[in-house]
């Protein structure tokens, strides 16, 4: 067996406490060994003046959209896809999903984020880029069925199964899929019924954007005369493992249902603050026992995949729509953005102790903006920046190490990405 030891530093346990302890991981098996005074391990990596918690999961994001990153900004959800982002995305070549797929994971590693959700096209490509960087994903491809006619829609749900059938479990299992329709309005409501049954039959999950906006709500109350959730729930998209997206919108009985399924949200606070989407009731959320994670969505819509930004941002503005200073405490978004995402994930990670996913990451504290130090908890949820990040290990691999990517050629990753991101504006913006 070989083991990687990560010593000498303070470790943030389950139950929220830290503590000064050593971890030990079985580089074969992916797994924590043991925690606390640990035998040495063949590797070792430096957590001296260090924090060290769960790997931070991002539950919801578009990895090769990095590429629109500033692409347009400042309008809100409907008129930024139809606009902007759809059309360039019209112009997209594979190559250009596997360069913003590796620009992404090359900026979530170093953020520290070692799991994420992640729904676009090209994903047997894109998946081979996210894994081969070191990182654990459940992937899909985006079924969008609005402006298709019967063939094609259906051709792009076959898409959406095969690659789910063909990527669960690849990479030793760091990567799994789901079905993942884009949303409730964007496609075909009898589809949807249709390919529910089928994906569980794969035992695959299901993930879609749900409740985003106001303007998506209230079509489907009209055209069905139930909330989108509720619709959902009929149509049987909401199965134990499945997880949505945003969930902003949601009423206290959709949260019940929410809850009652077992189906996890991945709340984007920066992105539904960006298009001004709204404020998802996050308290509400955790008060009904729904598991939230935290995500990203695409960098055009954040501008970033940080996500020590983002649980700080979900604190925030939990508190504004909950009125209450106490709601969304530090605890609950630290526990998020690590277990809470790992969970809605279905990855058995997000935690530091035995047998857990070894998905661990090591946060420099030796910073001004840290210093000094009351409670290290208040400092993951409200301080600390992706860029404190020193080291990051997925599955007892150390993929960054004193802040350099092991994995990628950072360097010729963020060339490449800066090459293809103009080329790309110029191939859509002359099909205009
Ligand atoms: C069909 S692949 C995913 C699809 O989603 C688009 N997208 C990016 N951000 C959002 C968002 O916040 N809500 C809805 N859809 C979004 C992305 O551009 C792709 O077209
Ligand atoms: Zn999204």
């Amino acid at each position: 067996m070989s083991a990687l030891q990560i010593a000498g530093g303070r470790v943030l346990f389950p139950d929220m406490t830290v503590r000064e302890a050593d971890v030990l991981a079985d580089r074969e098996r992916g797994r924590i060994l043991e925690t606390g005074d640990t035998a040495r391990g063949d590797e070792t990596l430096d957590a001296e003046g260090c924090l060290v918690v769960p790997g931070l999961v991002n539950a919801h994001c578009h990895a090769a959209m990095t590429l629109l990153r500033g692409y347009a900004d400042d309008k809100p959800l409907d008129v930024w896809l139809r606009d902007d982002i759809w059309p360039v995305e019209a112009a997209l070549e594979p190559e250009d999903i596997v360069a913003g797929a590796r620009l992404g994971a090359a900026e979530l590693l170093k953020n520290g984020v070692t799991a994420l959700g992640d729904m676009y096209f090209e994903v047997p490509a894109a998946a081979a880029v996210l894994a081969e960087a070191g990182l654990r994903a459940r992937v899909g491809h985006g079924i969008v069925t609005v402006g298709k006619d019967e063939a094609e829609a259906r051709a792009d749900f076959e898409e959406g199964l095969s690659v789910a059938r063909e990527l669960d479990g690849a990479a030793a299992g760091r990567i799994r899929s789901a079905l993942m329709p884009h949303s409730l309005t964007t496609v075909d409501a009898d589809l949807l019924e249709e390919y529910a049954p089928r994906a569980r039959e794969a035992g695959v999950p299901l993930h879609y954007h749900a409740n985003e906006t106001a303007d998506e709500v209230n079509p489907i109350v009209e055209a069905h005369g139930v909330r989108p959730l509720e619709h959902a729930d009929d149509l049987g998209l909401l199965e134990a493992g499945d997880f949505i997206a945003h969930g902003v919108h949601v009423d206290a009985a959709e949260i019940e249902l929410l809850a009652e399924r077992g189906v996890g949200v991945a709340h984007c606070p920066a992105s539904n603050m960006k298009l001004a989407s709204g404020i998802a009731p996050v308290q509400a959320m955790l008060d009904a026992g729904v598991t939230v994670g935290i995500g990203t969505d695409g960098a055009a819509s954040n501008n970033d995949l940080d996500v020590f930004d983002e649980l700080r941002d979900a604190a925030m503005v939990g508190k504004l729509e909950a009125d209450d200073a106490a709601a969304v405490a530090a605890p609950d978004v630290v526990r998020a953005a690590t277990e809470g995402g790992a969970d809605v994930l279905g990855f058995e990670a997000g935690r530091i102790e035995a047998g857990a996913l070894a998905d661990l990451v090591v946060v420099d504290l030796d910073e001004p903006h840290l210093t000094p130090v009351h409670d290290l908890l208040s400092h993951l949820a409200y301080a600390v920046r992706g860029s404190d990040v020193r080291h990051t290990v997925v599955d007892g691999e150390v993929v960054v190490r004193d802040r350099e990517l092991l994995t990628l050629d950072e360097a010729a990753v963020t060339r490449e990405a800066e090459r293809r991101a103009k080329s790309l504006i110029e191939r859509a913006e002359s099909d205009e």
